[in-house]
């Protein structure tokens, strides 16, 4: 295949083969015509036949947005609104492979809601990312930031590549072009739209993107804020790379705690009498696989693509860790059973199953098998509202995505304000804290006639660092997050999916009714 010359020579500066940017009416209303195209192209992928028989990921989340409306006294008019997907962006563009050819790549950015600025969420690189996929995880991130008070819109992006088929190069050849999209259309900004790392990305795609959108905005003094989960080095905050991760831990931990859910579920009070098994061991699956283990947690079972590890006792993570690492499967390692279904990770029997791959792992063909007592879910939409009322009806408790993953959104926000602010967390106060401390010890020694010991001293005068402020940070959000939620089902004695999921309606209703930027509910 001949090369068109503006490849060899600019390799990914080269001119976009197509694109088209669709905008809804919410705000524009000149736009129209480009709304419906957005629409129509959603709803056929939405409505398309899947082999399961059951919804798709999109339509899957508007179901569960459907049963939270009812519950939340929202003017019609407003669900309306808040329901749509404001606004898309797909695009091509051709990769050179070697000399002699190349391909095209596709992507695409979702801006579900823009009633919070900036609009935020990951990015994806996966071979099944399409436009209805990143709306439907769009729209998760809208009702995500508001069920944990992240003052944020939901956005989401993908690029249909499966990364392990690229070289280092290519895939940054691949993300500095996405992102140039990105730019040249409006779609990031610290103020706009900030990405962040999702399924097959990381800091280091983060790190391109930034340096990307700063070429095209040398003069922007908060350019650092136009993507979070980036390396320390390049403006990340302490505490984001492990912070989904935590935050399932933390959402669990919490709801275990709670008497009516030991009751009805019959799991143990403390995290370190349970059983977890977890499907995914990539950023969010290794984490909290990490948390649990590490508060006293049996991890029993962990599954990937290929299949499952599992050992009664429970699993060293670190060691299984390092042997996929280094050999590219569970296989092969000692004092481990190897379970070849990669299916059956979802199956065993344990305290709490933890989804942590992909969207629709659990659908009605094998909600029937699921033998946990508590699903929490930390990846996004890992089941259909089938296999979710089918499990309800089993007694199986549902924590749901919007609020058990929001950890890493959460996070998120912190590094887009130390990025904003310019100053690491801590700097400032840590030293004033810490005088402060060593004055109120000095005054209880003398009053008590007993002096600490240097190590007690150190302990109780130390000034939080980053990451400690980080993770109080977070776990504070987790706390007040599933005690809202919890409060709210059991006011309605409803799930808590349709209980976080139609708070998040409440507090997104009264931010656009309350902006006059659109119909009142009185109208
Ligand atoms: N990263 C984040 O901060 C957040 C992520 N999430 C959600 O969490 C989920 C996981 O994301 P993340 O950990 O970042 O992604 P990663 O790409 O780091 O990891 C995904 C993991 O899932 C594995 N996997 C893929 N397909 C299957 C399958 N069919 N069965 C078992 N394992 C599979 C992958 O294996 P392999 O490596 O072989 O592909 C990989 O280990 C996604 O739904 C994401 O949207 C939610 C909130 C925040
Ligand atoms: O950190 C973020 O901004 C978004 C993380 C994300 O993509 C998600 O919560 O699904």
């Amino acid at each position: 295949m001949p090369i068109p010359r503006l490849l060899r020579n600019q390799p990914w500066h080269s001119v976009p083969l197509g694109y088209h940017s669709l905008t809804s009416n919410r705000l524009r209303g000149s736009l129209r015509s480009s709304v419906r195209l957005g629409r129509r192209l959603s709803t056929a992928a939405t409505n398309s036949a899947t082999e399961d028989h059951e919804p798709q990921f999109l339509e899957s989340v508007g179901m569960f947005f459907d049963r939270a409306a009812k519950v939340s006294n929202v003017h019609p008019k407003t669900l309306a609104h808040i329901r749509a997907v404001d606004c898309v962006l797909s695009v091509s563009f051709p990769i050179e492979i070697d000399e002699n050819s190349y391909r095209i790549v596709h992507g695409y950015r979702a801006q579900h809601s823009r009633h919070r600025l900036p609009a935020k969420g990951g990015i994806r690189f996966s071979p099944e990312v399409d436009l209805h996929e990143v709306e439907a995880l769009a729209s998760l991130m809208t009702y995500k930031c508001a069920v944990v008070n992240v003052p944020f819109g939901g956005a989401k992006g993908g690029v249909m590549i499966d990364p392990r088929e690229w070289t280092p190069a290519q895939l940054e050849r691949i993300t500095r072009r996405y992102t140039m999209e990105l730019c040249q259309k409006g779609f990031i900004g610290p103020g706009i739209d900030v990405p962040a790392p999702d399924v097959g990305t990381s800091a280091r795609e983060m790190s391109w993107i930034m340096d990307t959108y700063r070429q095209f905005n040398h003069t922007d003094v908060n350019a650092a804020g136009c993507v979070t989960g980036k390396p320390i080095s390049q403006g990340g905050v302490r505490g984001r790379t492990e912070a989904t991760g935590l935050g399932v831990y933390y959402g669990i931990r919490e709801f275990i705690s709670y008497p009516e859910v030991q009751e009805k579920y019959k799991v143990p009070g403390k995290v370190s009498d349970l059983t977890v098994v977890i499907q995914g061991f990539g950023n969010v699956g290794y984490w909290a696989a990490k948390f649990f283990e590490s508060n006293g947690a049996k991890v029993i079972g962990i599954g990937e693509r290929d299949c499952t590890a599992y050992c009664s006792e429970g699993l060293d993570v670190e060691r299984l860790f390092n042997h996929r690492n280094e050999t590219g499967s569970f296989r092969g390692l000692a004092g481990i059973q190897v379970i070849d279904d990669p299916q059956t990770v979802l199956e065993l029997e344990c305290d709490v199953l933890i989804p942590a791959a992909l969207e629709r792992q659990i659908g009605l063909k094998n909600a029937h098998r699921v033998r946990a007592k508590l699903v929490g879910e930390a990846a996004n939409g890992p089941m259909t509202p089938g296999a979710h009322d089918a499990l309800l009806a089993r007694n199986v408790g549902v924590i749901p995505d919007l609020l058990l993953n929001a950890g890493g959104v959460c996070v998120s926000y912190f590094e887009w304000l130390k990025n904003l602010s310019h100053v690491r967390f801590g700097r400032i106060n840590k030293k004033w804290d810490e005088r402060g401390k060593t004055q109120l010890l000095d005054l209880v020694e003398q009053n008590a006639g007993r002096q600490l010991t240097d190590s007690e001293r150190r302990q109780l005068i130390h000034g939080a660092e980053e990451h400690e402020l980080v993770y109080s940070g977070l776990e504070d959000t987790m706390i007040d997050a599933c005690e809202e939620t919890r409060a709210t089902a059991n006011e309605l004695s409803i799930d808590y999916r349709t209980a976080a999921l139609s708070n998040a309606i409440r507090k997104i209703a009264t931010v656009y009714e309350g902006s006059g930027a659109l119909f009142s509910s009185g109208n």
